[in-house]
């Protein structure tokens, strides 16, 4: 059994995301993470703050991400792109509990993500889904590296 399903890849679009990603993050938006090491991060659709209380506001929006969360995720809520400088990693950890559990993984560029015990070796454009309750951890990569995440979010903390 392994802990995550694998749904597929991006193909014909990969050098488009690539190249979409570069863009992102040359336009000045993409915040440093407290949670992981060398990361930068910015949120579409829903943008969400986890501490010190779970606040939920407006986030991005931009037309690619939108549509690839539409057909891979129809019930998304928000999207979390996360760009990893070298040695750039996150250690062991569950997500916060405002999220649904069921999250939609994009990985951009090539890491090893563990999950319970478990290890794997995720391909540049290859989209997974995990259970974020199970311990999971990015290790350092050897290369720059992103990542795009599709999560669903309880809709008590989303305001009206
Ligand atoms: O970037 C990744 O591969 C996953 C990071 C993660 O687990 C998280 O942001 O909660
Ligand atoms: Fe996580």
């Amino acid at each position: 059994m392994s802990l995550i399903q694998k749904i597929g890849y991006i193909r014909r679009d990969l050098n488009i995301l690539h190249s979409w990603c570069k863009c992102q993050s040359g336009m000045g938006q993409m915040h440093n993470s407290r949670y992981a090491f060398n990361r930068t991060h910015k949120w579409f659709k829903h943008s969400v703050i986890l501490s010190p209380n779970p606040t939920i506001t407006q986030g991005y929006w931009d037309e690619r991400v939108f549509r690839l969360g539409n057909r891979i995720y129809p019930e998304w809520d928000c999207a979390l792109l996360c760009h990893y400088g070298l040695g750039g990693h996150m250690k062991p950890h569950t997500d916060h509990v405002v999220f649904h559990f069921f999250t939609v993984l994009v990985n951009i560029g090539y890491c090893t993500f563990r999950i319970g015990n478990e290890e794997h070796l995720l391909d540049d454009g290859q989209v997974i889904s995990f259970n974020s309750n199970i311990p999971h951890e990015l290790l350092p990569v050897s290369s720059e590296r992103a990542s795009l995440t599709f999560r669903r979010i309880h809709s008590i903390y989303i305001p009206n």
